[in-house]
């Protein structure tokens, strides 16, 4: 949709906001812009942005350092313990505020800094434009900043629309083999993308509604009149989540299957359809196959005094799940270990050509790809990563181990090599 377009939605929602404020001299003024920023983040700003520069400080070994120029493949190699996976961790953090290796901001912080500041310069993948700025400040005290073009952001949400990222990791196996909520977060994470605020607010007004109905199962108050209230929202919410969710899933299905037999079929002798991959959605709901409000608030009527002996809700979105089989078993007890994470990758590039579908552009990070996968595997993976034509982040030890042959349409990645 033209920015235009978002203009005239925004004047329309806000309608305190006069016209005139929002565009001047036939320009969207700075104060469009910005309530833009906030209204539709990733889809109208940096859905196609790509990440210039970075400056770290205080993030793990890193003290201060710049990383400038960044191309559209950005290879970084290394040591072991020279902080490679820490540029990703700090790419990570500029987009959703967290790390992906430790919950406690204190792991991350350096031991003698008091903060972690992040810095980063975005431009657009022509390299042509302006260029914006995005900052992230984290401190022991837990405090939080986030600044974008040099104002503050109001809120995490806007945070996390505005730069996606994808992460590949030596812990996405649990993808397979972790627990629901580890295929729960997958899914949602491009739901929310996707359906942004949407998404968000349904999932925010559900959890407050279980809470509040798991806090009267607890309490043994099985009055109708208690519950009601909170059995409507969590069916009117939950049924969206649900349908949400399983659209999102069936897209990134579809994208999957080529993506997997052509990674699959890179290899000699080996071809995709030996494993008989089958995924299926689980939503939790009462009927699997479908997201009916009306069904969904019936089976809470009915579970509650069951509910009332096991203490909760076990009905519901919250307990959705992906169920992964392999020649109709368990994937994650057949699969090898370079067969799970080929799975993985082909689901999660999946998931990033869903979202470039839909007008986004994430960030791609992938830490030690060579490991446990053959190098026809990480040639394919390169191949279909270049197809999509994301902007990357990978890392490994050896500069060799990340070969500039992969690269079908010569397109030469920019190295890095990190030191302590
Ligand atoms: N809070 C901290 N303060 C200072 N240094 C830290 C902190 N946390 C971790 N480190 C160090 O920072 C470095 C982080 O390494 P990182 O995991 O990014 O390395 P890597 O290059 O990915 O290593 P590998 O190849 O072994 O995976 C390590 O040397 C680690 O000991």
């Amino acid at each position: 949709m033209p920015v235009r377009c978002y203009a005239n939605e925004a004047i329309s929602r806000f309608g305190a906001l006069s016209r005139n404020k929002f565009i001047q001299n036939g320009r969207l003024s700075r104060a469009a812009v910005f309530t833009l920023i906030s209204l539709y983040p990733s889809t109208l700003l940096l859905s196609l942005m790509h990440l210039d520069s970075l400056h770290i400080q205080g993030l793990r070994n890193f003290e201060s350092q710049d990383f400038r120029d960044f191309g559209l493949l950005n290879f970084f190699h290394g040591i072991n313990g020279s902080g490679k996976t820490s540029v990703l961790e700090a790419i990570h953090m500029l987009s959703l505020t967290r790390s992906f290796r430790s919950r406690k901001i204190a792991n991350v912080i350096n031991f003698k800094a008091d903060h972690v500041l992040l810095r980063a310069a975005l431009r657009p993948p022509s390299g042509d434009g302006c260029k914006s700025s995005l900052g992230i400040r984290r401190g022991r005290d837990k405090t939080l900043l986030v600044k974008y073009g040099g104002e503050r952001l109001r809120s995490y949400v806007d945070m996390a629309g505005l730069l996606p990222v994808q992460l590949i990791n030596p812990d996405s196996f649990q993808l397979l083999e972790g627990a629901p909520s580890v295929r729960r977060q997958f899914l949602d994470w491009s739901v929310f993308h996707v359906k942004h605020f949407g998404f968000y607010e349904d999932w925010s007004r559900y959890r407050r509604a279980l809470q509040q109905r798991n806090s009267l199962l607890r309490r043994g108050k099985l009055d109708d009149s208690l519950f009601m209230p909170w059995e409507l929202e969590l069916a009117s919410t939950g049924a969206r989540i649900s349908a949400f969710r399983r659209k999102q899933f069936g897209e990134i299905c579809a994208e999957f299957s080529g993506i997997y037999q052509r990674l699959c079929g890179a290899v000699p002798n080996e071809s995709g359809d030996t494993l008989e991959l089958e995924q299926t959605f689980i939503s939790g709901l009462p009927d699997g196959n479908s997201d009916s409000e009306e069904g969904f608030l019936q089976s809470l009527i009915e579970s509650r005094q069951q509910d009332f002996r096991q203490g909760f809700t076990r009905v519901g979105p919250h307990r959705a799940d992906i169920k992964i089989r392999c020649n109709k078993l368990l994937a994650a007890d057949v699969l090898s270990r370079g067969q799970v994470k080929t799975f993985v990758c082909a689901l999660k590039l999946a998931q990033v050509k869903v979202l470039q579908n839909y007008g986004l552009n994430p960030l791609l990070l992938i830490d030690d790809l060579p490991a446990e996968l053959d190098r026809y595997r990480c040639a394919a993976i390169f191949k279909e990563v270049d197809a999509l034509g994301c902007q990357l982040f990978a890392t490994s030890i050896h500069e060799a181990d990340l070969s500039d042959e992969w690269l079908r349409n010569g397109a030469s990645p920019k190295r890095f090599h990190v030191e302590h």
